[in-house]
């Protein structure tokens, strides 16, 4: 323990989520990113052997605001927790990392009266979110009571939980709650549905405005750019007719340009491209359909692009 407070000094400290959501994930990306480390049983620091960095395990929560006041320089938290903590103009937005994907919404149980937001003003709310709720339900206050109606108390009350939100109209604490919605599996089964949406969220790589080492900011963006990259594209490779070459290419430009490498036939080329995951079948059909042959998908391990 000792020897990693001493240790610190020189090294960035790069924020990650202890627990919840997003942790699996963010440990994912730094293997993909060969930053290695060894974390000793519940200690929440661990230096990186093989780069300057030391990680911080820290709770999704509390990572926008270390990021903010400089105690952190790097980290990964959820959009919404940044903008919660209110630090949004104190951070600078390196990359979207396309996991923890969700977005909070108002919701009601079913079997209430309350159909619209609007029928909330003036009620209870509970949430984790306090801060973006209260924005929310302040707006639609303003639109909805007089000055008067706001200063007798009749505004709508905001009240916080830490966790377990789905439950606070069941037990009767609220007439509706502002909670994150995934699958809507924890809302279904509480019997609860949305009526409106106040943001979409996914967890993002920031930094702090003076970071302590901004090349090496730069070198770890890099990395977790390659390895969401490698997440998202395959590589196809096929054989197509050199008649044909334009009509594939347009199926398949790359991401800059396809590869084109003439084969021992003459009138034959093989195409390699890098094509959305999401796509390929699609895909395939199509230079199928235009005679390509020899059609390869490769899983993309890491890349630079
Ligand atoms: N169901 C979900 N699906 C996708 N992302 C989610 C979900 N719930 C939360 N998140 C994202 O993860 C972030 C951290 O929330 P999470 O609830 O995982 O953290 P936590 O409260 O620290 O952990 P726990 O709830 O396990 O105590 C949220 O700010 C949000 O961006
Ligand atoms: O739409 P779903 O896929 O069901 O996901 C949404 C749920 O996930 C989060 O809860 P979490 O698992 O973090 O539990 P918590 O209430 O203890 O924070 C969130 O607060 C919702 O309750
Ligand atoms: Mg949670």
């Amino acid at each position: 323990m000792a020897d990693i407070m001493n240790n610190l000094s020189d090294r960035l400290l790069f924020g990650i989520p202890k627990k919840g959501r997003l942790h699996e994930h963010s440990l994912a990306l730094l293997n993909g990113a060969d930053i290695n480390f060894y974390r000793h049983n519940r200690l929440d620091i661990a230096l990186v052997q093989n780069l300057p960095i030391a990680l911080v395990f820290l709770p999704a929560a509390d990572i926008a605001k270390y990021v903010a006041d400089g105690n952190v320089d790097l980290g990964i938290t959820g959009q919404d927790m940044i903008l919660e903590s209110q630090v949004d103009d104190r951070v600078v937005h390196l990359l979207e990392l396309g996991f923890g994907k969700c977005k909070l919404q108002v919701q009601v149980p079913i079997k209430s009266t309350i159909q619209k937001v609007e029928d909330l003003v003036g009620k209870r709310i509970v949430t984790s979110y306090e801060v973006l709720a209260n924005d929310y339900f302040e707006k639609l206050d303003k639109k909805h009571l007089n000055e008067n109606q706001r200063k007798e108390g009749e505004k709508t009350k905001i009240e916080f939980v830490s966790g377990s939100v789905e439950a606070a109209c069941a037990l009767g604490l609220a007439d509706g709650i502002v909670d994150l919605v995934e699958s809507g599996e924890t809302m279904r089964a509480a019997g609860l549905h949305a009526i409106a949406t106040i943001n979409s969220t996914q967890a993002i790589l920031f930094r702090n405005k003076n970071p302590s080492n901004p090349s090496l900011v730069s070198k770890i963006t890099s990395r977790i750019k390659g390895v969401i990259a490698a997440q998202k594209y395959v590589l196809l490779s096929y054989n197509i007719h050199r008649n044909t070459v334009s009509e594939a290419t347009k199926i398949t430009p790359g991401r800059q340009a396809p590869t084109i490498s003439p084969l021992e036939n003459n009138d034959w080329v093989e195409v390699q491209s890098m094509v959305c995951k999401d796509d390929v079948a699609e895909i395939m059909d199509k230079l199928e359909e235009i005679g390509a042959k020899d059609i390869l998908v490769f899983k993309i391990d890491n890349c630079r692009v």
